[in-house]
C-alpha cells in the first residue's frame, strides 16, 4: 500500500487446465487481456500479468477514499497438458519474483470449476499452491468457483451447492476460513458485478490485515 490515494492489489490465478483462470482474469480486469477459450489441451503456456484501469472511489482506509488498481497474474494450468510440475512451478515463481517481487502477493485465487466435483487433479493443484506459497498459504488463498451459471442452471445457489458438497471441498474451505466467490465468466459482466467480486476480494485482504506474501 502506498501513501497515495490509490491502492494496488496483486492477485495470482492458479488452477487446473481449463478451469477458467484466464476468463476469470478478464472478468476481474474488465478486459480481454488473457486468451481464454475451450480447448482439449492447455491454452496458457506462460505467465502473464494484466493490469486494470484505476477504479475511482472504490474503497476507504483511515477515513480516506482510495482508488483501486488490480494486478492479475494468469498462469499455465497445473496439471498441464505439456508442461511438467517443475516447469509450471519455475515459471510461476519467476513471474511472481519479476512482477510482485517488491510489493508482494495479496491473494492467490485457486480457480475451481463449480460444475465438476473435486478429484485427483485438484489435489495436485492444491499441492502446487502449498509449495509455491509456503507454510502460510492458507492465509493467502481464496477459491474462485467458475461456471456459476451451470450451478444456477441446475437449480442451486451457493448455499445449496455447499450443503451437498463433498467433505474434501468442505474441509478445504474450512482450512481457508471460508474464503470463496462464485463467478459466471460467461455473463457480459456488468461493472457492478465486477465490483461485487472485487469488494469480496478486498474484504478477504482486509481480514488478512492487508498483509502480503513475498514469494522467494
Ligand atoms: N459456462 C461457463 N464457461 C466458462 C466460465 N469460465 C470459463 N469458461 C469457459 O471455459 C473454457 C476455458 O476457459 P479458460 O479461461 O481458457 O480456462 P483456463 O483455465 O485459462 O485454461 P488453460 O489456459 O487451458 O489452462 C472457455 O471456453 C471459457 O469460455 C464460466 O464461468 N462459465
Amino acid at each position: 500500500m502506498s501513501d497515495t490515494d490509490e491502492m494496488t492489489i496483486n492477485l495470482l490465478l492458479v488452477g487446473r487446465t481449463q478451469s477458467g483462470k484466464s476468463a476469470s482474469g478478464n472478468s476481474l480486469l474488465g478486459s480481454f487481456d488473457f486468451d481464454s477459450h475451450l480447448s482439449p489441451s492447455s491454452v496458457t503456456t506462460c505467465c502473464r500479468l494484466g493490469c486494470s484501469c484505476r477504479i475511482s472511489g472504490f474503497t476507504r482506509r483511515n477515513g480516506h477514499e482510495l482508488a483501486l488498481r488490480v494486478h492479475v497474474m494468469d498462469t499455465p494450468g497445473y496439471p498441464h497438458s505439456s508442461l511438467s510440475k517443475e516447469e509450471v512451478q519455475q515459471a510461476v515463481r519467476a513471474a511472481l519474483a519479476q512482477h510482485f517481487g517488491d510489493e508482494g502477493l495479496h491473494l492467490a485465487l485457486l480457480v475451481l470449476r463449480a460444475d465438476l466435483p473435486l478429484c485427483e487433479e485438484e489435489s495436485h493443484t492444491i499441492q502446487l499452491v502449498q509449495e509455491l506459497l509456503g507454510p502460510t498459504w492458507k492465509n493467502f488463498t481464496a477459491i474462485l468457483f467458475t461456471h456459476a451459471d451451470k450451478v444456477e442452471e441446475a437449480g442451486l445457489n451457493g448455499d445449496k451447492y455447499l450443503h451437498i458438497a463433498s467433505d474434501t471441498l468442505l474441509n478445504l474451505l474450512s482450512s481457508i476460513q471460508q474464503r470463496y466467490i462464485f463467478v459466471d465468466n460467461q455473463a457480459n459482466t456488468l461493472q457492478e458485478e465486477r465490483k461485487t467480486i472485487l469488494r469480496k476480494i478486498m474484504e478477504f485482504i482486509r481480514q488478512n490485515s492487508y498483509q502480503v506474501l513475498l514469494v522467494k
